[in-house]
């Protein structure tokens, strides 16, 4: 089952649209028999970091075009918990064959970073080696739960994406394990800071127990104190892709 992708505004929309008009099944390379769990991963002591590769976004253009294994070996190093590799090629420069090159390098679990808006996406996300896919509220409505289930079904952890109350609302009546609060707009673009500990409150308050994420727009230390003792991990991709040595960039940030 396909969300309706017509109402979603914006470059989310745009983005959204495009992928859904590319999804072809077609035969898999054999999945790995095992991955690391992502959601253990993150439940380690102390804020968990989610580093991302990306090679270039809708609001920063070409970021970096730096080997994702290089990339994520540095991530490694640097402490990171897991890795979110984009894999949507237009907007974001990424591929299923970086997510499967990066699987072959290191040990962490890994999060298959693209616009999931067709449940083949899930199945290639398993065979190219991701522990977790992303899911977005605000692409998938009420159909959350059902991708929730499938992802389920073939072994992968979901991280779901909410940026508002009511897609937190979904995401919770979804029975997500894993919610994701996004800083950034996906509408606009615009990051607000204020976002993920507003919200983490929010899913707190209301009784969720599992892990939450916060997303988007992180570059110093300081930012990140309103996360602690309400968020398991912190999702980073730009400020460290710009630095020029990614590993000492994780440690400052979080060492
Ligand atoms: O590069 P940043 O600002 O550190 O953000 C990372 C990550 O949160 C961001 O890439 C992201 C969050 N949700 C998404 C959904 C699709 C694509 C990308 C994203």
């Amino acid at each position: 089952m396909r969300p309706h992708l017509s109402r979603v505004p914006g470059v989310l929309g745009e983005i959204a649209r495009r992928r859904a008009e590319e999804v072809v099944p077609y035969p898999l390379p054999p999945a790995p028999k095992t991955v690391p769990s992502f959601r253990e991963a993150l439940l380690q002591p102390g804020l968990s970091v989610i580093a991302e590769v990306k090679k270039s976004s809708p609001s920063e253009g070409a970021i970096r075009a730096l080997d994702p294994v290089a990339a994520s070996l540095a991530y490694q190093r640097g402490g990171a918990r897991a890795i979110s590799v984009l894999t949507e090629p237009h907007y974001f420069g990424g591929s299923l064959e970086d997510l499967l090159r990066v699987r072959q390098a290191v040990d962490l679990p890994l999060l298959r970073k693209d616009f999931v808006v067709d449940p083949f996406m899930l199945k290639e996300a398993r065979a190219y080696g991701a522990s977790a896919v992303l899911l977005i509220v605000a692409l998938l409505g009420e159909l959350t739960g059902v991708y929730l289930e499938e992802a389920r079904r073939l072994g992968l952890d979901a991280l779901v994406e909410v940026h508002t109350e009511r897609e937190l609302e979904l995401a919770l009546e979804a029975g997500a394990e894993m919610v994701g609060i996004n800083n950034r707009n996906l509408t606009t673009l615009q990051i607000d800071l204020t976002t993920a500990p507003r919200l983490g409150r929010l899913a707190r308050e209301a009784g969720f127990g599992g892990v939450l994420v916060a997303e988007s727009g992180y570059s110093r230390r300081e930012e990140l104190r309103p996360l602690e003792g309400l968020f398991d991990a912190v999702l980073i991709g730009t400020s460290l892709m710009k630095s020029p040595d990614l590993e000492e960039a994780l440690r400052a940030l979080v060492g």
